[in-house]
């Protein structure tokens, strides 16, 4: 097995918060954003990390940067702990966040990219080489004299995006690296991160709400809610997790009440002759076709997976009941 690159062990992270509840009186309370997390990440792997709102998934990554200190347990990147040697780390890290740019909204593209060779102190011949690739690779080359703050977003993240791997990081931690942007847009961004990956071994830590940044181009997902680790491992084995349902789509001769077809199928929709059939996604759908076929006029049928963001959505909202009980039989 490859050695961990990064490597969180029972990972903490508490906010202490202060509420206004009165006049002068203030409430004191603890959120734990991150509960006790462990996983490892190979070099060269590429992650998803997913999670709804304020599950902690900004926290993770900053601990991950340096920027938060944990409030517990052991974090190491590249075996260095990062709140500990922030700098040495930000030369073999970089940051995207698609909310925010870290280029200088004011000056020309390339003028953030000579500041960056400062700041990093990139050696020369190193930098050329980096900025000519990335110009190459992500389509800049037009765009070097614009000011940052005429780009379109997907200019601009591009641009972003060549700024964090200017000084040749080994691992790239992407937050939101989609958002606002159009098809095409996106598609070149997934397009360049995966050339990345395969070509230069980088490994990727990517945030995303956008189910189809995880499916084109992450094998392992992990899911965090409520500060905890609740899946970890590939994206097809979240079907399971989610107990997610396959739909039978049966067209049948003529309009007919719905169809029986055991316990563990149900009709979820009728229309005309065709009818809509949920039945369990780890079940094989050749005897509920078997037992309809003998007992229906059947003309035609197909079976439709369920999509991830069906299983993940219904994912969220089971725990956010599980939840929601467990905070009533509490009180
Ligand atoms: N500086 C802070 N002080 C107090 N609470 C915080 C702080 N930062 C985050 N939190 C809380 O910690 C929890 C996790 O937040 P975090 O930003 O990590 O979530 P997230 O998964 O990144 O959410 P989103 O998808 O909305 O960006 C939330 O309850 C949030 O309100």
């Amino acid at each position: 097995m490859a050695a961990a690159f990064i490597e969180l062990d029972r990972v903490e992270k508490v906010f202490d918060v202060r509420k206004k509840t009165g006049f002068l009186k203030r409430e004191r309370r603890q959120v734990r954003a991150v509960d006790s997390i462990s996983f490892t990440v190979a070099r060269g792997e590429m992650v998803g990390y997913i999670g709804p709102n304020g599950a902690g998934k900004s926290t993770t990554i900053k601990m991950l940067t340096g920027i938060l200190t944990p409030s517990g347990g052991r974090l190491r990147v590249a075996g260095i702990d990062p709140s500990r040697e922030r700098t040495r780390l930000a030369h073999r890290i970089g940051v995207v966040f698609g909310q925010r740019t870290t280029l200088w909204w004011d000056l020309p593209l390339i003028d953030s990219y000579r500041l960056m060779h400062r700041m990093y102190r990139i050696p020369d011949g190193r930098y050329r080489e980096n900025l000519d690739r990335l110009v190459e690779l992500l389509d800049l080359s037009a765009l070097l004299d614009v000011p940052v703050r005429q780009l379109s977003l997907g200019q601009r993240m591009r641009g972003d995006i060549a700024a964090a791997l200017l000084h040749d990081p080994d691992v790239l931690y992407l937050d939101e690296p989609t958002i606002g942007l159009d098809v095409v847009s996106k598609g070149r961004v997934r397009e360049f991160l995966r050339e990345l990956n395969a070509e230069r071994g980088t490994t990727v830590l990517l945030t995303t709400h956008d189910l189809q940044d995880i499916e084109q181009l992450c094998s392992r997902v992990m899911v965090i809610d409520h500060g905890r680790l609740v899946y970890d491992g590939a994206l097809t084995g979240l079907h399971e997790a989610g107990e997610s349902e396959r739909t039978l789509v049966v067209d049948l001769e003529r309009e007919l009440p719905p169809i029986e077809a055991g316990p563990a199928a149900r009709v979820v929709r009728v229309d005309g002759p065709r009818q809509w059939l949920a039945f369990p996604a780890s079940e094989s759908a050749a005897p509920l076709v078997a037992r309809i076929a003998a007992a229906y006029p059947l003309v035609d049928l197909s079976v439709r997976e369920p999509d991830i963001e069906a299983v993940i959505a219904k994912m969220y909202a089971e725990r956010a009941e599980q939840a929601d009980r467990a905070g009533k039989a509490a009180s």
